[in-house]
């Protein structure tokens, strides 16, 4: 895209547009479902179990880092879809990398939420 100058309209603008993302993710990655039904429970947990601050820093990172590689993922796979319908070795090469990375941020994620709740059942 050009670069025409700051305004502040169209930094707005942006803002809208990454939001729509947001509501995007939210409301048609089936992925994103499952993110937030377990953010509602580890939310919940964190709550009742009393999380100290740098833990809540914790958790909030994970969740910010999972739902931020579900829509990278979701993005990559609406490009490539559009790229190529039809079968193509890059395509599944590029589809599963994108989704490996998902895996690796919610299995750390996964290993945070147990360093930080297993402790608290004691
Ligand atoms: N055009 C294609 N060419 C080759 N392999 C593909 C192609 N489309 C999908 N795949 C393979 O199928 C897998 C699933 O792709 P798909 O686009 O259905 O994602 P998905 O599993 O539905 O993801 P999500 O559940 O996040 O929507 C990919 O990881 C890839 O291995």
């Amino acid at each position: 895209m050009k670069n025409d100058g700051f305004t502040f309209r169209k930094r707005m603008k942006s803002f809208r547009y990454a939001f729509r993302g947001i509501y995007l993710l939210v409301r048609y990655e089936h992925n994103a479902w499952i993110h937030c039904a377990i953010t509602a429970c580890v939310l919940a947990a964190g709550f009742l179990a009393g999380l100290s601050r740098t833990e809540w820093v914790a958790i909030c990172l994970c969740i910010g880092m999972v739902f931020a590689a579900e829509a990278l993922n979701s993005s990559i796979e609406a490009l490539a879809d559009r790229v190529s319908p039809a079968y193509d070795e890059a395509i599944r090469r590029t589809k599963d990398l994108a989704a490996g990375a998902v895996l690796i941020l919610a299995i750390a994620s996964a290993a945070i939420g147990l360093l930080i709740f297993i402790p608290k059942l004691y």
